[in-house]
């Protein structure tokens, strides 16, 4: 009744072989063609070998898919029940598509911390497409994994829209766990590492006076100005490149790049990063404009990497480079063995990704800022209080003034607290199996930190969601007792590195708009105060929605200071 066929690779084995035929060879890709000594017309059937005869082939196949279905189906769900068994709690979802249609859109992290309540947990767990989650909302349990465990916590997802469709590959927050990630943090850490910081004091201060005297010419413009201020200190201290005060064609394809990158991380944008085929269907397909919008953006990730480092070799050539984080690196790197690593590849993404990462952050910080002081006047007038006692109406602020501003370093870390610019940190990456708290952690997983959570945690800040800079002072002077709201830069390894550099740029200037101006509300044409929403956009960085905003100097004698400060001379 049985024909069998043994093509001309089979063996016949024992089960102990068959044990260890089945995926354990190096390049093996799924069964092999073997045949077994106690073969049975089905066991041969199921792997596949036996050429079954047309009179009883129907049945066969019937029971041959049966019994394979069955395998695969217990299969599948012993292994899924025992994950789920294992793994932290949180909303069950459907089969295949999992918790997607649980994921929430706006304001995820309020969302996240509804959940943990609910289930009594401080980790939550979800799966979108089989991609495996956890939200990490409290501090302990993000300390124990990101810091304590840093060495299989902080790898990346794959980002295939950004890093492979449009070219941002090189952004060091989303280069995986690796060589060249590291070498581009050593980067980081010779140019804007605690140390190197004082180098840079006179960049942000001269950017800070360019600041004043913008917002003095035109105050509606208040957050291009503040746009402008981000991106002045980051190119000249990256590249050594003095921007123009206007419509600086280097700042245009920097601030165009990182739009883009906002664009393509926004949570759920785009289909392809869940379903990674969707890479390969053509440009002209129906539907695929995220191909096309690719396309675009490649060319701006390409240009926003290499152009303003083209200009630092035009500089070098001419001998005329200042000091800046170009020319530290490159006289470093001249120095150091590193030829397993493109040295140019490493210095191009250090510098371009000072401006991909630096820029949006320490401008919505500095858009919180000036929200909080319209809002409240009464914590605008303490700030101007202590910067008059120090400098009255004679000098702008300087960094040698810092120990003497405690409430102005308060207002700082209120700002990155109050409303975190990355609300749900970037996602790390587990990079194998781990197991934590009875808890099975399956590797792959994407860990998400609710920094929000972390910051607005009414057992370390009471009444989060009131501005309150006093809360980090005690006496006049820092309280030891209140953490830093550190968390806004992020975990682990992949700590900030910007971190330094975000705290003095908000610093000078948040003390130098404090000297010199007031922020009030807008009169609106009924004649009555315009009281602005405390709106953010929704998105990967949260930014303020624009609001109204009305900013005069302090008194004449501040104004002469604006358009009189020595740094311009
Ligand atoms: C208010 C200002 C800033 C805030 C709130 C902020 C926050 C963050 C956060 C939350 C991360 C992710 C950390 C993690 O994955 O755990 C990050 C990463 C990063 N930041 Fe910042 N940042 C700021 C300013 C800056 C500045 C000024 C620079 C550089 C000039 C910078 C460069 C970077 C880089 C390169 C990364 C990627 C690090 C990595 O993946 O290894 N940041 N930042």
């Amino acid at each position: 009744m049985y024909s069998v066929t043994i093509p001309h690779t089979v063996s016949v084995i024992t089960p102990f072989e068959r044990k260890m035929a089945w995926g354990s060879s190096p390049g093996h890709a799924g069964p092999q063609l073997h045949v077994y000594k106690d073969l049975s017309p089905h066991s041969a059937f199921v792997h596949g070998l036996v050429l079954p005869t047309m009179s009883v082939m129907s049945v066969d196949i019937a029971l041959g898919a049966i019994c394979l279905f069955t395998l695969g189906l217990w299969a599948y769900l012993s292994r899924t029940m025992r994950d789920r068994l294992r793994q932290p709690p949180g909303p069950p979802g459907l089969p295949l598509i999992g918790n997607l249609k649980d994921m929430p859109s706006d304001e995820a992290w309020l969302t996240y911390i509804k959940w943990s309540q609910q289930y009594d947990s401080g980790m939550i767990r979800l799966n979108v497409f089989g991609t495996n989650m956890i939200v990490v909302n409290s501090l302990e349990i993000a300390v124990d994994l990101f810091d304590r465990r840093s060495s299989i916590y902080n790898d990346r997802p794959r980002l295939i829209m950004l890093n492979e469709l449009s070219g941002f590959g090189w952004g060091a927050a989303f280069t995986p766990y690796s060589d060249f990630w590291r070498a581009i943090r050593k980067a980081f850490h010779q140019t804007i590492g605690p140390e190197n910081m004082k180098r840079w004091i006179d960049v942000e201060t001269r950017a800070s006076h360019h600041l004043l005297r913008n917002l003095h010419e035109s105050p509606d413009s208040f957050a291009k100005h503040i746009r402008h201020f981000s991106g002045e200190v980051i190119m000249r201290l990256a590249y050594g490149m003095d921007v123009q005060q206007e419509d600086d064609p280097y700042i245009d394809i920097a601030e165009r790049g990182t739009h883009a990158i906002s664009a393509t991380t926004n949570a759920g944008s785009y289909l392809v990063d869940v379903i990674p085929i969707l890479k390969y269907v053509p440009e002209w397909f129906p539907g695929a404009k995220f191909k096309r919008e690719a396309k675009a953006w490649r060319m701006l990730a390409t240009a926003m990497l290499n152009q303003p480092f083209d200009f630092v070799k035009k500089q070098l050539e001419l001998g005329d480079l200042p000091l800046c984080a170009a020319s530290l690196l490159l006289d470093r790197m001249d120095n150091e063995a590193q030829d397993r690593l493109d040295v140019e590849s490493v210095l191009k993404s250090t510098l371009g990704s000072m401006y991909a990462a630096g820029a949006d952050t320490t401008v919505s910080t500095l858009l919180s800022f000036i929200l909080a002081m319209v809002l409240h006047p009464e914590i605008q007038k303490k700030a101007h209080k202590e910067v008059d006692q120090i400098l009255g109406a004679r000098r702008l602020p300087s960094f040698s003034d810092r120990h003497a501003l405690p409430y102005i370093d308060a207002i700082v870390n209120e700002c990155l607290r109050w409303h975190p610019v990355i609300p749900l940190s970037v996602p790390h990456r587990l990079m194998q199996d781990d197991e934590y708290k009875g808890y099975f952690l399956p590797k792959g997983s994407l860990l998400i930190p609710n920094s929000w959570a972390i910051l607005h945690d009414e057992n370390v800040y009471p009444n989060p969601l009131i501005f309150n800079p006093d809360r980090f002072l005690k006496d006049g002077v820092r309280n030891p007792d209140v953490p830093d709201p550190e968390v806004s830069f992020g975990f682990g390894r992949r700590l900030c590195p910007g971190r330094f550099m975000a705290k003095e740029s908000l610093w000078i200037a948040i003390a130098s708009l404090l000297a010199t101006f007031e922020f009030r509300k807008s009169i609106g044409p009924d004649g009555s105060p315009i009281t602005p929403e405390e709106e953010y956009i929704p998105g990967f960085l949260s930014h303020p929605k624009p609001f109204p905003c009305d900013i005069r100097p302090r008194s004449e004698e501040r104004v002469a200071l604006i358009l009189t400060n020595e740094s311009d001379a």
